[in-house]
């Protein structure tokens, strides 16, 4: 599993090793590892002509120290400072083994740009002349290899405010940092290597972790099972006049392994779920009848709110899922109502799933939208700890959060996926998934690892449609190991 840590956790790890190494051991390590990834990129090192944007930090230094390196390997190699200082040993290095000082021109032509403008004591947009240098690098035919962390990218958030460097690579030291998995900052990562300085064992707990294949583990039917025992999800969506993502909720729990789903809304939404899934088990009730809904029958998971509208019909059968002693999903429409009836959440014994995207999240935490997208890690903590859920936060970068716990960042996700009835289906996989036993945080992260997948599959470069995610389902679930 690869994990990040966030930048004071970072700089505590290195100023305890520090103290038990000779002066500049760790940077001399990171240029090692950055000098060693340069060159395997380069058909030939010897007569390559690389550029180095020097920052006024000890980001800088680590360029001038893998320039150093590169040019006694025949490279030639130049220097472009932006700082009112350069790291005077860095520098010396570099001069001594044949580099020299250049300018911003030298970047049009190079085969190789090391940014090493900032890392992680880069803050806020990026000033000239250091956003000048990035915007060219962006434009430059040669490869760009960014040190540490793309310059103009917040290292804790991925937050990029102004001009970042778009890199072909990123070679990071000691550990991942969590900006570097979060959009926007993710996108302009490139590949991402890590390189290994020592850090390890002065690391705590990391702050961030991305779901892998391995860490995908749903619950598979064994001899034992019978519909019962592997779970029967509930789903309570759509209405008098939205019965599609009602219709998308509960596809997405057909395909993701519940033994059985029951479906329980008013009789035009029961209807046309009736028609697309018979396999579903359908209850027909009058609107907001929350004794209906628990006269439906034994559920071990519900999954609350796809296109059940927000009045007061709505808010009676979120207030009567919640009420339950079962896992609950709430999502959509749910949490618009959740928003207004925060009071619902504190009692719950049983754990409870939100899956806002950045709008909902807005809604339910009073806070702004646009906010909530700049710095999405810091708000689906501060929800999961508010709110007393688990908070899956959709987007472009899925986060999942639960108290206490490292926020999971889903690596699977395609930009195809920001079409209309997509997260209905995530809604009802995630409910069938929580149905089948798997805890809160697991069931979440699973649930957006198969649905991302199930994206891509179904996409494959081209516009994909809600129900297409629901088709490659199983075909996602058959790229894990054990299925
Ligand atoms: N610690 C260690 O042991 C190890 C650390 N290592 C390396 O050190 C890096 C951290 O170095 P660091 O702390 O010197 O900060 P760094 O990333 O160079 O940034 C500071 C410079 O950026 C500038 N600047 C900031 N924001 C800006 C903006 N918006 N726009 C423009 N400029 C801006 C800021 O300018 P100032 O504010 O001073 O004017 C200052 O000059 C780390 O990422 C890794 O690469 C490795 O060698 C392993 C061992
Ligand atoms: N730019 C994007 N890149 C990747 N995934 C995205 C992007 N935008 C949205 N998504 C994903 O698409 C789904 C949309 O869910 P949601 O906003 O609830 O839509 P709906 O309510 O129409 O079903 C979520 O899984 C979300 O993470
Ligand atoms: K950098």
């Amino acid at each position: 599993m690869r994990y990040a840590h966030e930048v004071d956790k970072v700089r505590a790890a290195e100023a305890a090793l520090l103290a038990r190494l000779p002066e500049g051991t760790l940077m001399q390590r990171a240029a090692a590892g950055l000098a060693a990834v340069c060159a395997s990129l380069l058909p030939r090192v010897y007569g390559a002509d690389v550029v180095l944007l020097v920052g006024g930090g000890d980001n800088g230094g680590d360029a001038l120290y893998a320039g150093e390196r590169l040019a006694r390997r025949g490279a030639r190699v130049v220097a472009v400072p932006a700082g009112s200082r350069t790291h005077p040993a860095g520098l010396a290095a570099l001069l001594a083994a044949g580099g020299r000082l250049g300018d911003a021109a030298e970047i049009d032509t190079a085969d190789l740009v090391i940014d090493g403008l900032t890392g992680i004591g880069g803050g806020g947009a990026l000033r000239e002349p250091y956003a000048a240098l990035a915007r060219r690098a962006n434009e430059t035919p040669g490869l760009v290899v960014a040190c540490d962390v793309p310059s103009g990218v917040d290292a804790n958030s991925g937050r990029v405010e102004g001009e970042a460097v778009r890199a072909d690579v990123t070679v990071t030291f000691g550990t991942h940092k969590p900006g570097l998995f979060i959009d926007p900052g993710a996108a302009r990562c490139g590949v991402v290597e890590l390189v290994d300085i020592g850090l390890g064992p002065e690391l705590p707990d990391p702050d961030v972790t991305v779901t892998g294949p391995d860490d995908v583990d749903p619950p598979l039917p064994g001899p034992e099972s019978d519909k019962y025992r592997r779970g029967v999800v509930g789903i309570v969506a759509g209405g008098e006049q939205f019965t599609g993502a009602a219709v998308l909720s509960t596809g997405g729990a057909v395909h993701g392994g519940a033994g059985m789903v029951r479906f329980v809304s008013v009789a035009p939404a029961v209807a046309v779920v009736r028609r697309r899934w018979p396999e579903a088990v359908t209850t027909v009730i009058e609107p907001g009848d929350a004794a209906g809904l628990a006269a439906a029958g034994r559920v071990q998971a519900w999954v609350v709110g796809p296109g059940l509208g927000t009045g007061d019909a709505a808010a009676a059968l979120v207030a009567a899922a919640l009420g339950t002693d079962v896992p609950v999903l709430v999502d959509a429409d749910g949490l618009t109502v959740l928003a207004r009836h925060r009071d619902l959440l504190p009692g719950r014994t049983a754990p409870t799933v939100l899956t806002p995207h950045a709008g909902e999240l807005a809604r339910l935490l009073d806070a702004d939208r646009a906010d909530i997208e700049a710095r999405r890690l810091e708000h689906v903590r501060r929800a999961a700890a508010e709110l007393r859920a688990t908070v899956l936060l959709k987007g472009s970068t899925t986060l999942i959060a639960a108290a206490g716990r490292p926020v999971r960042v889903n690596p699977t996700g395609t930009s195809w996926l920001a079409t209309a009835g997509t997260g209905d289906v995530l809604s009802g996989l995630i409910g069938a998934l929580l149905a089948g036993g798997m805890a809160a945080l697991d069931a979440a992260a699973a649930g957006a690892y198969l649905h991302g997948m199930a994206a891509r599959l179904a996409a494959d470069g081209a516009p994909l449609a809600a129900g297409d995610v629901i088709g490659a389902l199983p075909a996602a679930f058959r790229t894990l190991a054990g299925t």
